[in-house]
């Protein structure tokens, strides 16, 4: 279970840690956030696990306690000392604990023939990196679920549909890969200290058939959103071998067109897109 916030106001005490708002730490100390994270990612024992940023451990020793192989990341070099002295020596052969960016490390160096058997992603994501690092997850290996805590604006972001301000690559990457299950609002006072924006816990499950961009169409894709008020013709015509030729006729089939612009297009036909070998 989490630590209350008086608990936790006094670990961090007897740490003689700060709070650093710059790598979003905001600690849960709501028991049931903690619970409801596990039970969306349906954690079991023998489960193969991923946590971004661990912090005081606090969903960490929950994942643990189910018996799941845990594999986590933390870039903060004092708590990731703290979780070294007090959960590895709990969890010797469960638990393996890398300091460094998720960002460099999305899946916290998690073995590549374990990643291919299969793992989920529960994390409490320190907000300011959680766009790289959907973007890096979802290059793959792709992980059967992750249930995310996330600023509530961004979960819009990513879930956002064709047409809305919202939608954007992110977008795109994220549901040709996953479908998003129901998820949970989390109240600011769940976390200490509080934060000064909405929380939301995003469950995601991967399609039977998960579609993964190249990473050159996910760079024009980028691109393309950079300047989403352009139409998509004037944007990809230098862009691409053939003038967008192929994409184009894709485009016109699905009732848009070259004056289109990108935030309109759905994400079935960005799945088209492909860049042309030179002539
Ligand atoms: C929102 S806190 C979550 C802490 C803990 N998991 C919890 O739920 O109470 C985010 C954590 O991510 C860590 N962090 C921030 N940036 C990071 C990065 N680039 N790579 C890995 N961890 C990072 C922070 O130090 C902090 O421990």
């Amino acid at each position: 279970m989490p630590l209350s916030p008086s608990a936790t106001r006094d670990l961090l005490d007897q740490l003689g840690h700060f709070p650093k708002r710059a790598l979003g730490q905001n600690f849960l100390v709501d028991g049931n956030i903690v619970l409801k994270s596990l039970e969306l990612a349906g954690v079991r024992a023998g489960d193969t696990v991923v946590e971004v940023g661990p912090g005081l451990g606090t969903l960490t020793t929950a994942i643990l306690e189910t018996g799941a192989d845990l594999w986590a990341v933390e870039f903060d070099r004092h708590l990731h000392a703290h979780l070294e002295a007090t959960l590895l020596p709990r969890f010797p052969n469960t638990f393996h604990l890398l300091e460094g960016d998720a960002v460099d490390q999305p899946l916290a160096a998690l073995p590549a023939d374990k990643a291919a058997a299969g793992f989920k992603v529960v994390a409490n994501l320190p907000y300011a990196i959680s766009t790289p690092w959907m973007d890096a997850v979802f290059s793959g290996p792709l992980p059967t679920n992750l249930v995310l805590m996330l600023q509530q604006e961004a979960a819009q972001r990513y879930a956002a549909k064709p047409g809305s301000k919202q939608f954007g690559a992110i977008s795109i990457f994220l549901q040709s890969a996953y479908d998003i299950a129901p998820g949970h609002k989390v109240a600011a006072a769940c976390f200490h200290p509080r934060p000064d924006v909405e929380s939301y816990l995003l469950n995601l499950v991967r399609k039977p058939a998960p579609f993964v961009f190249d990473p050159e169409v996910k760079l024009l894709i980028r691109s393309c959103f950079q300047q989403r008020r352009k139409q998509l013709g004037a944007l990809l015509r230098d862009k691409l071998p053939d003038g967008g030729a192929a994409w184009f006729v894709e485009l016109t089939a699905a009732g848009y067109s070259p004056q289109s612009r990108a935030e309109d297009v759905p994400v079935a036909v960005w799945q088209k897109l492909q860049i042309p070998p030179a002539a």
